[in-house]
């Protein structure tokens, strides 16, 4: 037996899926005990390690997935939204940390996390990396600097396998300018331009997104006024920064009271 904290990994054959199995076989301070993928797929049944191409590790893949939350102490998930909900409920019930990395969940979809809330702890966030989550930061605090001169535009570009824009980095980026300026997103989102738009209103704060290849994650933060612009960015070429920051929210979330939390608790930021 040992006391390092048993993690199970969702969506074990996913892009991100793949990266958090090798994170948390490299990690000496956490042991996987079990991956989950959905039932039907190829995966289930064999070995983990054999399934990703390399040698056995007597860890088998599996689609029952409140049985091995019940052998953990955090459920490390980046599926999709209807998963993720399922999966909260299931994680709940085995009290272990949920880690969402999920993105695309809609507002109705993130308030069904709350009776999961309650007897466990979530981490939730749209983006893991340390660096994005510095960014988030100093997006409020530019915004807070400016006034509406300058005009907020979000652009985020990603490979061409992602299913839903903006990204979840891009909404989180869009929140900060918005909590810097006061004033609330919903009321000054502008996505998905296309055709006679009319001209841009004083303001707003816009997304792009732009889909191709393998990107594995950029983001500008724009403020563009009469005469100048500042554009803060960051630029993810590696998805180990997602599966790190996901494994530290996971060790950080034990012991911790049951709620939702998110990456700013988790890095103290
Ligand atoms: N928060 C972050 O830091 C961060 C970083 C990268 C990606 N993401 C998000 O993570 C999610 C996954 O991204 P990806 O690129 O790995 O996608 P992917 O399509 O490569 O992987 C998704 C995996 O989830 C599995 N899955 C779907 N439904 C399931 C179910 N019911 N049970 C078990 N497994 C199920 C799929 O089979 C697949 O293996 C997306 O929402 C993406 O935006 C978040
Ligand atoms: O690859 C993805 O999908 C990513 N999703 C997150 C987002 O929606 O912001 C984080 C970056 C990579």
């Amino acid at each position: 037996m040992t006391d390092k904290p048993g993690i199970v990994i969702t969506g074990a054959s996913g892009r991100m899926g793949q990266m958090l199995i090798r994170t948390v076989l490299d990690s000496d301070k956490a042991r996987l005990v079990g991956v989950v993928e959905r039932a039907g797929h190829d995966w289930v049944g064999q070995d983990i390690g054999a399934a990703m191409g390399g040698a056995a590790i007597g860890v088998t893949v599996t689609d029952d997935a409140l049985e091995a939350f019940s052998k953990a102490q955090a459920v490390i998930d980046f599926t999709a939204p209807e998963a993720t909900l399922e999966f909260a409920a299931l994680a709940a019930q085995a009290r272990a940390v949920h880690v969402i990395g999920t993105t695309g969940m809609s507002e109705a979809q993130i308030a069904r996390l709350e009776p999961a809330a309650r007897h466990a702890v979530i981490v939730r966030a749209g983006n893991m990396s340390l660096g994005v989550n510095l960014l988030v930061q100093l997006t409020k605090k530019v915004a807070a600097a400016l006034d509406e001169d300058f005009d907020i535009e979000v652009i985020e570009a990603h490979h061409h396998h992602k299913v839903d824009a903006p990204s979840g980095t891009a909404l989180m980026l869009g929140e900060a300018a918005a909590e810097g300026r006061g004033v609330t997103l919903a009321d000054v989102s502008d996505s998905g331009r296309d055709g006679i738009t009319g001209a841009r209103k004083r303001g707003d704060i816009g997304f792009s997104a732009i889909r191709g290849g393998d990107i594995v994650g950029e983001h500008d933060v724009l403020f563009a006024a009469a005469g100048e612009r500042i554009v803060l960015r960051h630029m993810a070429t590696d998805r180990a920064i997602f599966a790190r920051g996901a494994l530290k929210a996971a060790l950080w979330g034990q012991g911790k009271d049951p709620g939702q939390y998110d990456m700013m608790d988790v890095l103290g930021l």
